[in-house]
């Protein structure tokens, strides 16, 4: 898997608002998700979880109760490819559905 270009990277990153680029570790990109609970947090990991086996392509995660840190990158690649930047749409599709059921 390739490295993206900067121009490749500035792209995607343009349709992936939520997440936030850095070039630590040849780059990544993180994005930090809010639940309603614990259960809401761990049903939409257990979601990402079964696409990232599927796919081969697996997050960095933090979670505490109601909150999830994810960062993504591409150990081949030494740092950010394509295969991050699907991994992250395919992320917010998930959350979406769980921004409904937050409590405020
Ligand atoms: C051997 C296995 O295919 C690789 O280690 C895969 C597994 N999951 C992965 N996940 C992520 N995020 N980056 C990778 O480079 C990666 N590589």
């Amino acid at each position: 898997m390739k490295r993206l270009t900067d121009t490749e990277r500035e792209a995607g990153l343009a349709t992936l608002p939520a997440w936030a680029y850095s070039p630590e570790r040849g780059g990544c990109i993180s994005r930090k998700l809010v639940f309603a609970d614990f259960a809401q947090a761990f049903a939409f990991m257990t979601q990402v979880a079964l696409h990232a086996e599927k796919s081969d392509h697996h997050p960095e995660w933090f979670n505490v109760y109601n909150r999830v840190n994810i960062t993504l990158t591409t150990h081949d690649a030494e740092g950010l490819s394509q295969r991050d930047l699907a991994m992250a749409k395919i992320i917010d599709a998930l959350y979406l559905p769980f921004t409904a059921l937050k409590q405020v």
